[in-house]
């Protein structure tokens, strides 16, 4: 079974070649000012142009307005809206209308409550990304670090698409796939060796491992 693999939060020219010259199938760019990730619109420009079509180029937002996605969307054109904020239901289906582009809902997760929510994101999104619930007092809503539990994800029944992320490194991406089933992992500080440093070999080895995990699940 194949896994889409999505390394996130990438700012520069030398580890998004690295992703992508390592078989990455989305690269990530987070437009939010208070992460360590943040990519402006002309650096973005740049490295979009850089992927070509390489690979997917997911523009990563936060409860943003219509005018900073347009804006995005014609520096970066990409081929994936990731909304990790909290985003309804009926601005999904409204982003998706206003730009004709997929849309991948992050949904942050701590208890099996969380999973409430799920049937009404999967009316209206095309991919569902669960990661790990961000502390009360955090100060962005992803990119921490941190897993939730798994198990929580295994025998889920959900008829789109679906990633996994939170925590994820080289070391246990194997298990999370394994445990959850999920048809894509994302990454961002598993691959990093401080926040918002992308390790060009970390982002290579972790590459491998979900790679590798892949011949595990048939
Ligand atoms: O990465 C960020 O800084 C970020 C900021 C605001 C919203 C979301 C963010 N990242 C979301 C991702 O797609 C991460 O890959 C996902 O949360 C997993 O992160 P990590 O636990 O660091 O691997």
């Amino acid at each position: 079974m194949s896994v889409v693999v999505k390394i996130c939060g990438l700012s520069t020219c030398d580890t998004l070649e690295a992703a992508v010259a390592a078989g990455a199938d989305m690269v990530g760019f987070v437009f939010f000012p208070a992460s360590p990730r943040h990519v402006g619109l002309d650096v973005a420009a740049d490295l979009g142009k850089q992927v070509a079509d390489r690979a997917a180029k997911v523009a990563l937002t936060v409860d943003a307005s219509d005018a900073l996605i347009r804006d995005v969307v014609e520096i970066l054109r990409p081929d994936l809206l990731q909304l990790h904020g909290h985003e309804s239901p009926q601005r999904v289906r409204a982003l998706k209308q206003t730009f004709g582009l997929p849309v991948m809902k992050a949904i942050p997760v701590a208890t099996a409550a969380d999973l409430a929510v799920l049937p009404a994101y999967a009316a209206v999104a095309d991919r569902i990304l669960f990661d790990a619930r961000p502390p009360k007092d955090a100060t962005r809503p992803g990119g921490l670090g941190t897993p939730f539990d798994w198990e929580l994800l295994r025998d889920l029944d959900l008829a789109l698409p679906f990633m996994v992320s939170g925590g994820i490194h080289a070391g246990n991406v194997a298990e999370a796939l394994r445990v959850t089933r999920a048809g894509g992992v994302d990454v961002s500080s598993g691959v990093e060796h401080a926040p918002g440093t992308k390790d060009p070999d970390m982002i290579r080895s972790f590459i491998r491992a979900a790679r590798a995990s892949e011949e595990l699940m048939t």
